[in-house]
């Protein structure tokens, strides 16, 4: 029988919904599914910098991985976890104070080992606005990775392509973001600004790190991946119903290539501690901007292509993970 439990945490959570432990984990399917904890629910949530400290110590006490690099997988793109060896991995339940993960495709834990050799942690599974958290609770974990040690951070996520030229499947370098929810007032930095995390106002204009996006170009070539990797403008809409063809038809004309629900407010976040960044979009489907069309986007084939094209996003992140690893050496 479920019940409504609070943990030690202050989380509360239907048991109902809890997320098993050990490797019965590794399939995502079997979990049963989760909801979001109503203590969360629109409310700006106050992760102060004790507590940010609080779940850093509990990871850092529970694994030797010293990472600098953070990645935060999208929907579908969980598989880049499991490719992490020495892995330690922390369910979302069991870190204090952490939300928990409720969306197909998104398996709800941090994973810290080592990618081809290079120390990193992973979020396989993010959290988003349409799931009734606050913002600065969606992107609260990229602070986590920063008191972990990070430096950098890679955000990966599955997203319709506006852009008329793009294709299902193809990989899209974010250069920019037009943060929509920012238009009305939504900003994960939003409240009083602790200067411990970063400076009350802090500049966007290199919100993508320019290096980071000239070497993910070299590597589209190096790895023959030149014709299906494009770099454009990333937007975040609240979710989680899709498009309609006139808003579709409105962020074009405004540019904006690829259309998704996440990233924005974890790139703005992480910009406000300092970290570099690197994002990209897996376009999962076509954005439809004609009336006469019988397609309609699913989150289903959302997470099919994202498995679909998991091999080649994973390859592509080693590879980069590689390359950023050979910068902060040489920075050494
Ligand atoms: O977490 P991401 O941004 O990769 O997931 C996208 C946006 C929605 O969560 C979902 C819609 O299908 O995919
Ligand atoms: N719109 C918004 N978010 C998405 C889409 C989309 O078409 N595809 C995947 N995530």
């Amino acid at each position: 029988m479920s019940q409504i439990i609070i943990n030690g945490n202050g989380n509360h959570y239907d048991d109902s919904h809890k997320i098993k432990n050990g490797n019965s984990y590794k399939n995502n399917n079997s979990s049963p599914p989760r909801t979001a904890s109503p203590i969360f629910s629109y409310v700006n949530e106050n992760y102060s910098y004790e507590i940010i400290d609080n779940i850093k110590n509990y990871l850092m006490a529970r694994t030797k991985i010293r990472p600098k690099i953070g990645i935060i997988c999208g929907t579908g793109l969980g598989h880049l976890a499991e490719n992490l060896t020495e892995a330690d991995s922390f369910p979302y339940e069991e870190i204090p104070n952490f939300p928990v993960s409720t969306v197909a495709g998104h398996a709800g834990r941090m994973v810290f080992g080592y990618l081809n050799g290079i120390e990193v942690m992973c979020m396989q599974g993010r959290f988003h606005y349409y799931e009734g958290y606050a913002l600065s609770t969606c992107s609260m974990p990229v602070r986590v990775m920063k008191f972990c040690g990070c430096t950098h951070l890679i955000a990966t996520n599955a997203a319709g392509g506006l852009n008329s030229s793009y294709n299902v499947g193809d990989i899209m370098i974010v250069k920019d973001h037009i943060n929509i929810m920012g238009f009305a007032g939504n900003s994960p930095l939003q409240g009083p600004n602790d200067h411990r995390f970063g400076p009350r106002f802090p500049p966007m204009n290199k919100a993508y790190d320019p290096e980071l996006i000239d070497i993910a170009l070299r590597l589209s070539k190096e790895m023959k991946m030149e014709s299906e990797t494009r770099c454009g403008v990333y937007t975040c809409v609240g979710g989680p119903n899709y498009e309609t063809v006139a808003e579709l038809r409105m962020w074009k004309i405004l540019g904006v290539d690829a259309v998704g629900m996440s990233t924005v407010h974890e790139v703005i976040t992480a910009r406000h501690c300092n970290l570099k960044v690197f994002g990209f979009s897996l376009i999962t489907n076509k954005c439809e901007t004609e009336y006469d069309t019988h397609e309609e986007t699913n989150h289903d084939d959302v997470v099919t292509i994202g498995q679909r094209r998991q091999a080649k996003i994973t390859n592509f992140v080693t590879r980069m993970v590689e390359e950023i690893n050979n910068l902060i050496i040489n920075c050494q």
